[in-house]
């Protein structure tokens, strides 16, 4: 399992915009970081960077696993698109949900391609109550219905990091109050949260302000 992410004098662009440089930040195990900063600063290009779909300008980040971390993790450093492919979740704003499979579907196919198992699978339709969902198609689904759809993908398929796009947002007060339970069990565990917010992250968080437009 992914014990650190290390970033490290990063610099980021996005087109001829210089969201931020010289950015570092160190996440152990066990602890979240909450991205704050004014619309456009860059906390949605940070996760996405982080997560291996955009290249920086400079600097590095660096994932590391403990001991007896797994095969290829001991005392290794990967990069983020190594890492990606069993050490990180990105929930983002768009849910990367096909609108006219149904939410069976997506579900089905996003977490056996995730390597999430039988019972993990059931446990997490459980936990977010989606049996009565799970045959709409999910472009009848509401905006909080989809973000269940996919925090249940999160725990279908453990990984030691989730980065997390406004995770609260379109979340009435139950459903919020499970997303804490959520975060908090995975803290527990020795997971890693990096999230963009607005609001408060309902667990404890260092918090890393990009602030405002450049
Ligand atoms: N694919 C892209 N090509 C060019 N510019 C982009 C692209 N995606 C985002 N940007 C720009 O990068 C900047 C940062 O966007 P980003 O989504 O990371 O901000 P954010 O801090 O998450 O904002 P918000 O709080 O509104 O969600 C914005 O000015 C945005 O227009």
């Amino acid at each position: 399992m992914l014990k650190t992410v290390d970033i490290q004098s990063l610099s980021l662009s996005r087109g001829e915009r210089v969201l931020f440089h010289g950015l570092s930040v160190r996440l152990p195990a066990g602890e979240a970081v909450a991205l704050t900063g004014a619309n456009g600063a860059g906390k949605t290009s940070l996760l996405r960077a982080v997560a291996g779909f955009i290249r920086p300008d400079a600097g590095t980040i660096t994932f590391s696993g403990g001991p007896n971390a797994g095969p290829g993790l001991d005392g290794e450093t990967l990069e983020p698109e190594t890492a990606r492919r069993d050490g990180v979740h990105l929930l983002g704003h768009l849910e990367g949900l096909k609108p006219t499979r149904t939410a069976r579907q997506e579900f089905d196919f996003q977490t056996a391609w995730l390597g999430g198992t039988g019972a993990a699978r059931e446990a997490a339709v459980a936990r977010l109550s989606l049996k009565p969902l799970l045959d709409l198609e999910t472009r009848k689904l509401s905006a909080g219905q989809k973000r269940r759809l996919s925090l249940a993908r999160l725990i279908a398929a453990p990984r030691a990091l989730w980065l997390l796009d406004e995770p609260l947002a379109p979340l009435d007060e139950r459903w919020r109050t499970v997303a804490a339970e959520l975060m908090t069990a995975h803290l527990a565990s020795g997971g890693m949260i990096l999230a963009a917010v607005h609001d408060p992250l309902p667990v404890p968080a260092r918090n890393l302000d990009l602030g405002g437009l450049a």
